[in-house]
């Protein structure tokens, strides 16, 4: 493998330093813009950090002795405000490439370290034990022996866990591992090839009372089959606003309570002047993260294809003012006459984006369409539609709620209304 000197002089989509060799590109992981660096490459673009020549002036000490191991995360060199700004210039990109020239000025927020309430974990069955924690990136699981990212109540289970992991007969080999805190507590969901015999359940409730944990559900790995609660010894609650509801196991969830509250204020920032009787069209809703704060400002009809979610959501919200309806939106996209009520639409797909429902949304007579992403390139794809039909960009806010990852969450207002944006223009 040769080894070259290389100067980085920015960072690639996940986060690693970029360089140019030779008229090649290059991704070096661990290296930050403004480092001159050491590194061995072979026929691949990802070359090998060996050695820091001259360290750039922006460079810190990674606050976490896993990081370099740990996949969660990829960014640690970089202090948080060069990485928001980071994230803030991606989101940028994408807009620009869309085809929107003179955006408006952004804003941007950043989570605290130690706010992070939900996680996927890996778990694996070792010599001695049990190994739980985030996969290295293309490799295998890393014991989660520290974490600056979530919540130390979340981080505290972690060791009871990795015990009662260790004793159950279902784990051979490998497992997933989900952690939601919800108000009522951890709500854990255990995805394994095998399912639980009896003394497995009887283990698994032992560990649910002396840790104080509501429920632990159970999910076959790798196939579609649907989720078994295996311990339930107490209610399982969620409160979003003044909506208090009851989650399926596996809900999604705003990766922290800051972030949840910064997108929901940065949609109601967004919104058009309303009266209460508007109706706002809210595809993608799930459980009802951004349902709760839309229904303080008008009459919400919220969509989801999680038919669980959107059960949740009805008996939670008990029929004031919202309406939540189970619809798969790729398969039975709502079309643009189905959408003529709307007063104002919001939209938070997954990470691929609307897929089959831009398309309508872009043909739509809704002047106001609020965009929530987690996924720069998908936003990209589906703001240059919008574009096509007239929408222009009214503002932007970026959440950076993955700390030293890659992630980053954009919300953007796109209006088709003359006036709003000329008082934005000036
Ligand atoms: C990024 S989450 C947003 C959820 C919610 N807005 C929140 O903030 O909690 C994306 C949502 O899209 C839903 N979803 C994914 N594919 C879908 C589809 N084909 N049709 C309808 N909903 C879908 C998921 O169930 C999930 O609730």
């Amino acid at each position: 493998m040769p080894v070259i000197d290389v100067g980085i002089v920015g960072l690639g989509a996940t986060g690693d330093g970029l360089a140019h060799s030779d008229g090649e590109t290059l991704f070096v992981p661990g290296a930050v813009p403004g480092d001159l660096v050491r590194v061995h490459r072979d026929t691949s673009r990802i070359a090998v950090l060996e050695e820091i020549l001259e360290p750039s002036p922006e460079r810190v000490q990674p606050v976490c002795s896993l990081f370099g191991q740990c996949g969660g995360c990829s960014t640690q060199a970089l202090p948080l405000p060069a990485l928001l700004e980071w994230k803030v210039s991606r989101v940028e990109h994408a807009l620009i490439q869309a085809g929107f020239n003179n955006l408006p000025a952004p804003s941007a927020f950043q989570v605290s370290p130690l706010s992070r309430r939900r996680i996927d974990l890996a778990a694996r069955r070792v010599p001695g034990g049990v190994i739980l924690g985030l996969h290295r990136r293309h490799g295998d699981p890393v014991d989660m022996t520290e974490c600056h990212v979530i919540e130390p109540a979340l981080f505290a289970l972690l060791t009871p866990l990795r015990a009662v992991l260790a004793n159950l007969g279902a784990l051979t080999g490998d497992a997933d591992v989900q952690v939601n805190m919800l108000d009522s507590g951890p709500d854990i969901v255990i995805a394994t090839d095998k399912n639980f015999e009896a003394a497995d359940r009887a283990k698994l409730a032992a560990f649910a009372k002396q840790q104080n944990i509501p429920r632990v559900s159970w999910q076959p790995r790798r196939k579609a089959q649907p989720i078994e609660t295996v311990v339930q010894q107490g209610p399982v609650k969620i409160h979003f606003g003044d909506i208090t509801l009851s989650p399926p196991p596996n809900v999604f969830l705003q990766a922290t309570r800051e972030s949840e509250h910064a997108i929901g204020d940065a949609v109601v920032e967004a919104l058009p002047a309303l009266n209460r009787r508007d109706p706002i069209f809210e595809l993608y809703a799930g459980c009802g993260t951004l349902t709760a704060p839309l229904s303080t400002k008008g009459r919400v009809l919220a969509y989801d294809g999680a038919t669980e979610a959107i059960a949740a959501l009805k008996s939670g919200a008990g029929g004031q003012r919202i309406e939540a309806i189970a619809r798969d939106l790729s398969r039975q996209p709502l079309l643009a006459k189905d959408l003529a009520k709307a007063r104002v639409i919001v939209l938070d797909p997954p990470h691929a984006g609307a897929g089959p429902q831009i398309q309508p949304l872009a043909e739509s007579q809704c002047k106001d369409i609020i965009y929530v992403s987690c996924n720069p390139k998908a936003l990209e794809k589906d703001a240059q539609s919008l574009r096509k039909t007239g929408y222009d960009v009214l503002s932007w806010h970026v959440v950076d709620q993955f700390l030293w990852s890659s992630e980053v969450e954009v919300i953007v207002a796109f209006t088709k209304d003359s006036k709003r944006l000329a008082r934005r223009r000036s």
